[in-house]
């Protein structure tokens, strides 16, 4: 199986489009007003357009009133919602559309408890946890902490860069992988050089590159 590729974070319309070439499944835009990836509906807006057909766009969401997703869906063609915080399965599930949860990795968390928790989830993004830290934070957790059964699609996240990706996906053979930080020159400022070694080296360790 292939895994997936979704780059989080993209603030310009032209990594977007960069990322897109070189064959990421999805992209994902920062709603979370405190991220320094965080973007206006107008630069949202700005780079969906730019978009080729076939990329999902993730919208990015961390404990946001309601009134504000659904202020963002209005404006913005989002197809999956990621919700980073500590929404509940109600809150979930009331904007009618799929969505990714976010599990805290690194404490005592149990992810089987949030498969449970959240049954409608279309997966489980497993992100490294900080005190103090929300996300896109470009640590690590420990990968053993993934159990390969919980019969739910699982993004793996959370510090992971060309240099490990490929341990990663050796270590925990997840649906798809999440960066942000690890192709970045520095906090919002995706650097194509870092996507293409970070695409590149996915599709290596699967045997599926060619140059
Ligand atoms: O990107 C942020 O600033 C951010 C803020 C608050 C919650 C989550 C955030 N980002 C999450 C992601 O970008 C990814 O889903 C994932 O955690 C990968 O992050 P990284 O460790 O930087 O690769």
């Amino acid at each position: 199986m292939r895994t997936r590729i979704k780059i989080c974070g993209l603030t310009h319309p032209d990594t977007a489009v960069a990322a897109a070439q070189l064959g990421v499944d999805a992209v994902g835009l920062v709603f979370y007003e405190r991220s320094p990836r965080r973007l206006s509906l107008r630069c949202a807006r700005e780079i969906v357009a730019a978009l080729p057909p076939f990329v999902t766009v993730v919208g990015l969401f961390l404990d946001a009133p309601a009134a504000q997703v659904e202020e963002v869906l209005a404006s913005v063609a989002l197809d999956v919602l990621q919700f980073h915080g500590a929404e509940e399965h109600a809150y979930c599930v009331q904007f009618r559309r799929p969505y990714i949860k976010a599990v805290p990795m690194g404490g005592a968390i149990d992810p089987v408890a949030y498969v449970r928790t959240y049954p409608d989830a279309a997966g489980l993004l497993l992100d490294s946890h900080r005190l103090g830290q929300a996300g896109g934070s470009g640590q690590a957790f420990d990968w053993q902490q993934v159990s390969q059964d919980l019969g739910r699609p699982i993004v793996l996240a959370g510090g992971l860069h060309a240099g490990n990706v490929a341990a990663a996906i050796t270590a925990t053979r997840p649906w798809g992988v999440d960066v942000s930080s690890g192709v970045e020159a520095r906090p919002g400022v995706k650097d194509p050089a870092l996507m293409s070694a970070f695409v590149k080296e996915v599709a290596r360790v699967q045997g599926g590159y060619v140059e």
